[in-house]
C-alpha cells in the first residue's frame, strides 16, 4: 500500500513582495515517490514558490509543511533541519569552485556532520562518507572526475556532481530549479534522464521547475501549473490536453498582469 501523506503540503499559500501579491492562495502537494513538473511562464511565481518552500519568502499565510512538520513560521533549528531534508538541483550548478567533485559531493552531508564543511576535507571526512561520496559519483557516472575541479568540467558533468551532492545528502524531497536551463538540449535531456533515474530508484519525492512542455510530458508523474501566481494546472500527467499547458502561456501570465494581485496595503 502506498503512503498517503504527503511529502510535501503546501496549502493556501500567499507571498507578497510590497503591495503585489505574487502566490495567491496556492495549494497543491507532492506524494511519495512522485515526481512533480512544476510550469509556468516567466514571472508567474515558480522561483517564489521555490524559495517559500525552504522557508526563504515572506509568506502572509499559508503553510508549508515536509514529512508534515511545518516551515512557514517554524524557528530556527526546526527549519534547519527540514531544510537538510531538501536536496536542491540549481541551474547554475552551485558547486563550490574551490573544491573538487569529490568534495563538493562530501558538502551534501556538512550540515548534518559537528565539523561543517570542514568534512568536505578528506583528512577530516569519515571513512564512511568518503565511500559514499565515491559511490554517489560513480551512479552519476564521474567516478573517474573526483579529482576534477567544476571549472575542470563541462555544464552537463557539473549538473550530475550536483545530482551526486543531492543524493549524498538523502533528502525527503528533491527541489530541482530549472535543472538544465544551462545547459544543451542533448546533455539536458542526459542530465533529466539521470536525474530521474536516481529519484526512481531511491523512491525519492521531486518538485521540477522545467520550461519545455515536452519534457513535462514525458518526465513527470504530474504537472502543477502556475498563472499569475494561481494554480491552473494539477493533474496527472497522462490525462492533460496539451491545450491546457498552452493556456498558462496565454494572456495574463504574471501577477501583476492580474486584477487583484494589489494587496490591501496598497
Ligand atoms: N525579491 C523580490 N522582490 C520583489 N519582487 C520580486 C522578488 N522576487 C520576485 N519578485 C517578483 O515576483 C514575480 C514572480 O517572480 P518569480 O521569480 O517567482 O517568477 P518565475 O515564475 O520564477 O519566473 P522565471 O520563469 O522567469 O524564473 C515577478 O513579478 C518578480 O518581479
Amino acid at each position: 500500500m502506498t503512503d498517503p501523506a504527503p511529502v510535501l503540503d503546501v496549502s493556501d499559500l500567499h507571498v507578497s513582495y510590497g503591495d503585489l501579491a505574487i502566490l495567491r492562495g496556492v495549494t497543491f502537494s507532492v506524494g511519495r515517490g512522485e515526481g512533480v513538473v512544476l510550469l509556468g511562464a516567466n514571472g508567474s511565481g515558480k522561483s517564489t514558490l521555490m524559495r517559500a518552500i525552504n522557508g526563504l519568502a515572506p509568506a502572509a499565510s499559508g503553510q508549508v509543511s515536509l514529512d508534515g512538520v511545518p516551515i512557514i513560521g517554524a524557528r530556527r533549528a526546526p527549519l534547519r533541519k527540514a531544510r537538510r531534508r531538501m536536496g536542491y538541483v540549481f541551474q547554475q550548478f552551485n558547486l563550490v569552485p574551490q573544491l573538487s567533485a569529490f568534495q563538493n559531493v562530501l558538502f551534501g552531508v556538512m550540515g548534518q556532520r559537528p565539523l561543517g564543511i570542514l568534512n568536505c576535507l578528506n583528512s577530516v571526512a569519515r571513512g564512511e562518507d568518503r565511500e559514499r561520496a565515491l559511490d554517489c559519483l560513480d551512479r552519476v557516472g564521474l567516478a573517474d572526475r573526483a579529482q576534477h575541479r567544476p571549472t575542470e568540467l563541462s555544464g552537463g558533468q557539473q549538473q550530475r556532481v550536483a545530482i551526486a551532492r543531492m543524493l549524498m545528502q538523502q533528502p525527503s524531497l528533491v527541489v530541482a530549479d530549472e535543472p538544465i536551463a544551462s545547459l544543451d538540449p542533448k546533455a539536458g535531456r542526459e542530465v533529466l534522464d539521470l536525474l530521474w533515474r536516481i529519484v526512481d530508484d531511491e523512491g525519492l519525492s521531486m518538485l521540477c521547475t522545467l520550461h519545455q512542455l515536452d519534457l513535462a510530458q514525458e518526465y513527470g508523474d504530474r504537472v502543477i501549473g502556475l498563472k499569475a501566481g494561481k494554480v491552473l494546472i494539477d493533474a496527472d500527467t497522462d490525462s492533460i490536453d496539451p491545450a491546457r499547458l498552452d493556456a498558462l502561456y496565454e494572456g495574463a501570465s504574471r501577477p501583476e498582469d492580474a486584477t487583484g494581485a494589489k494587496t490591501a496595503a496598497a
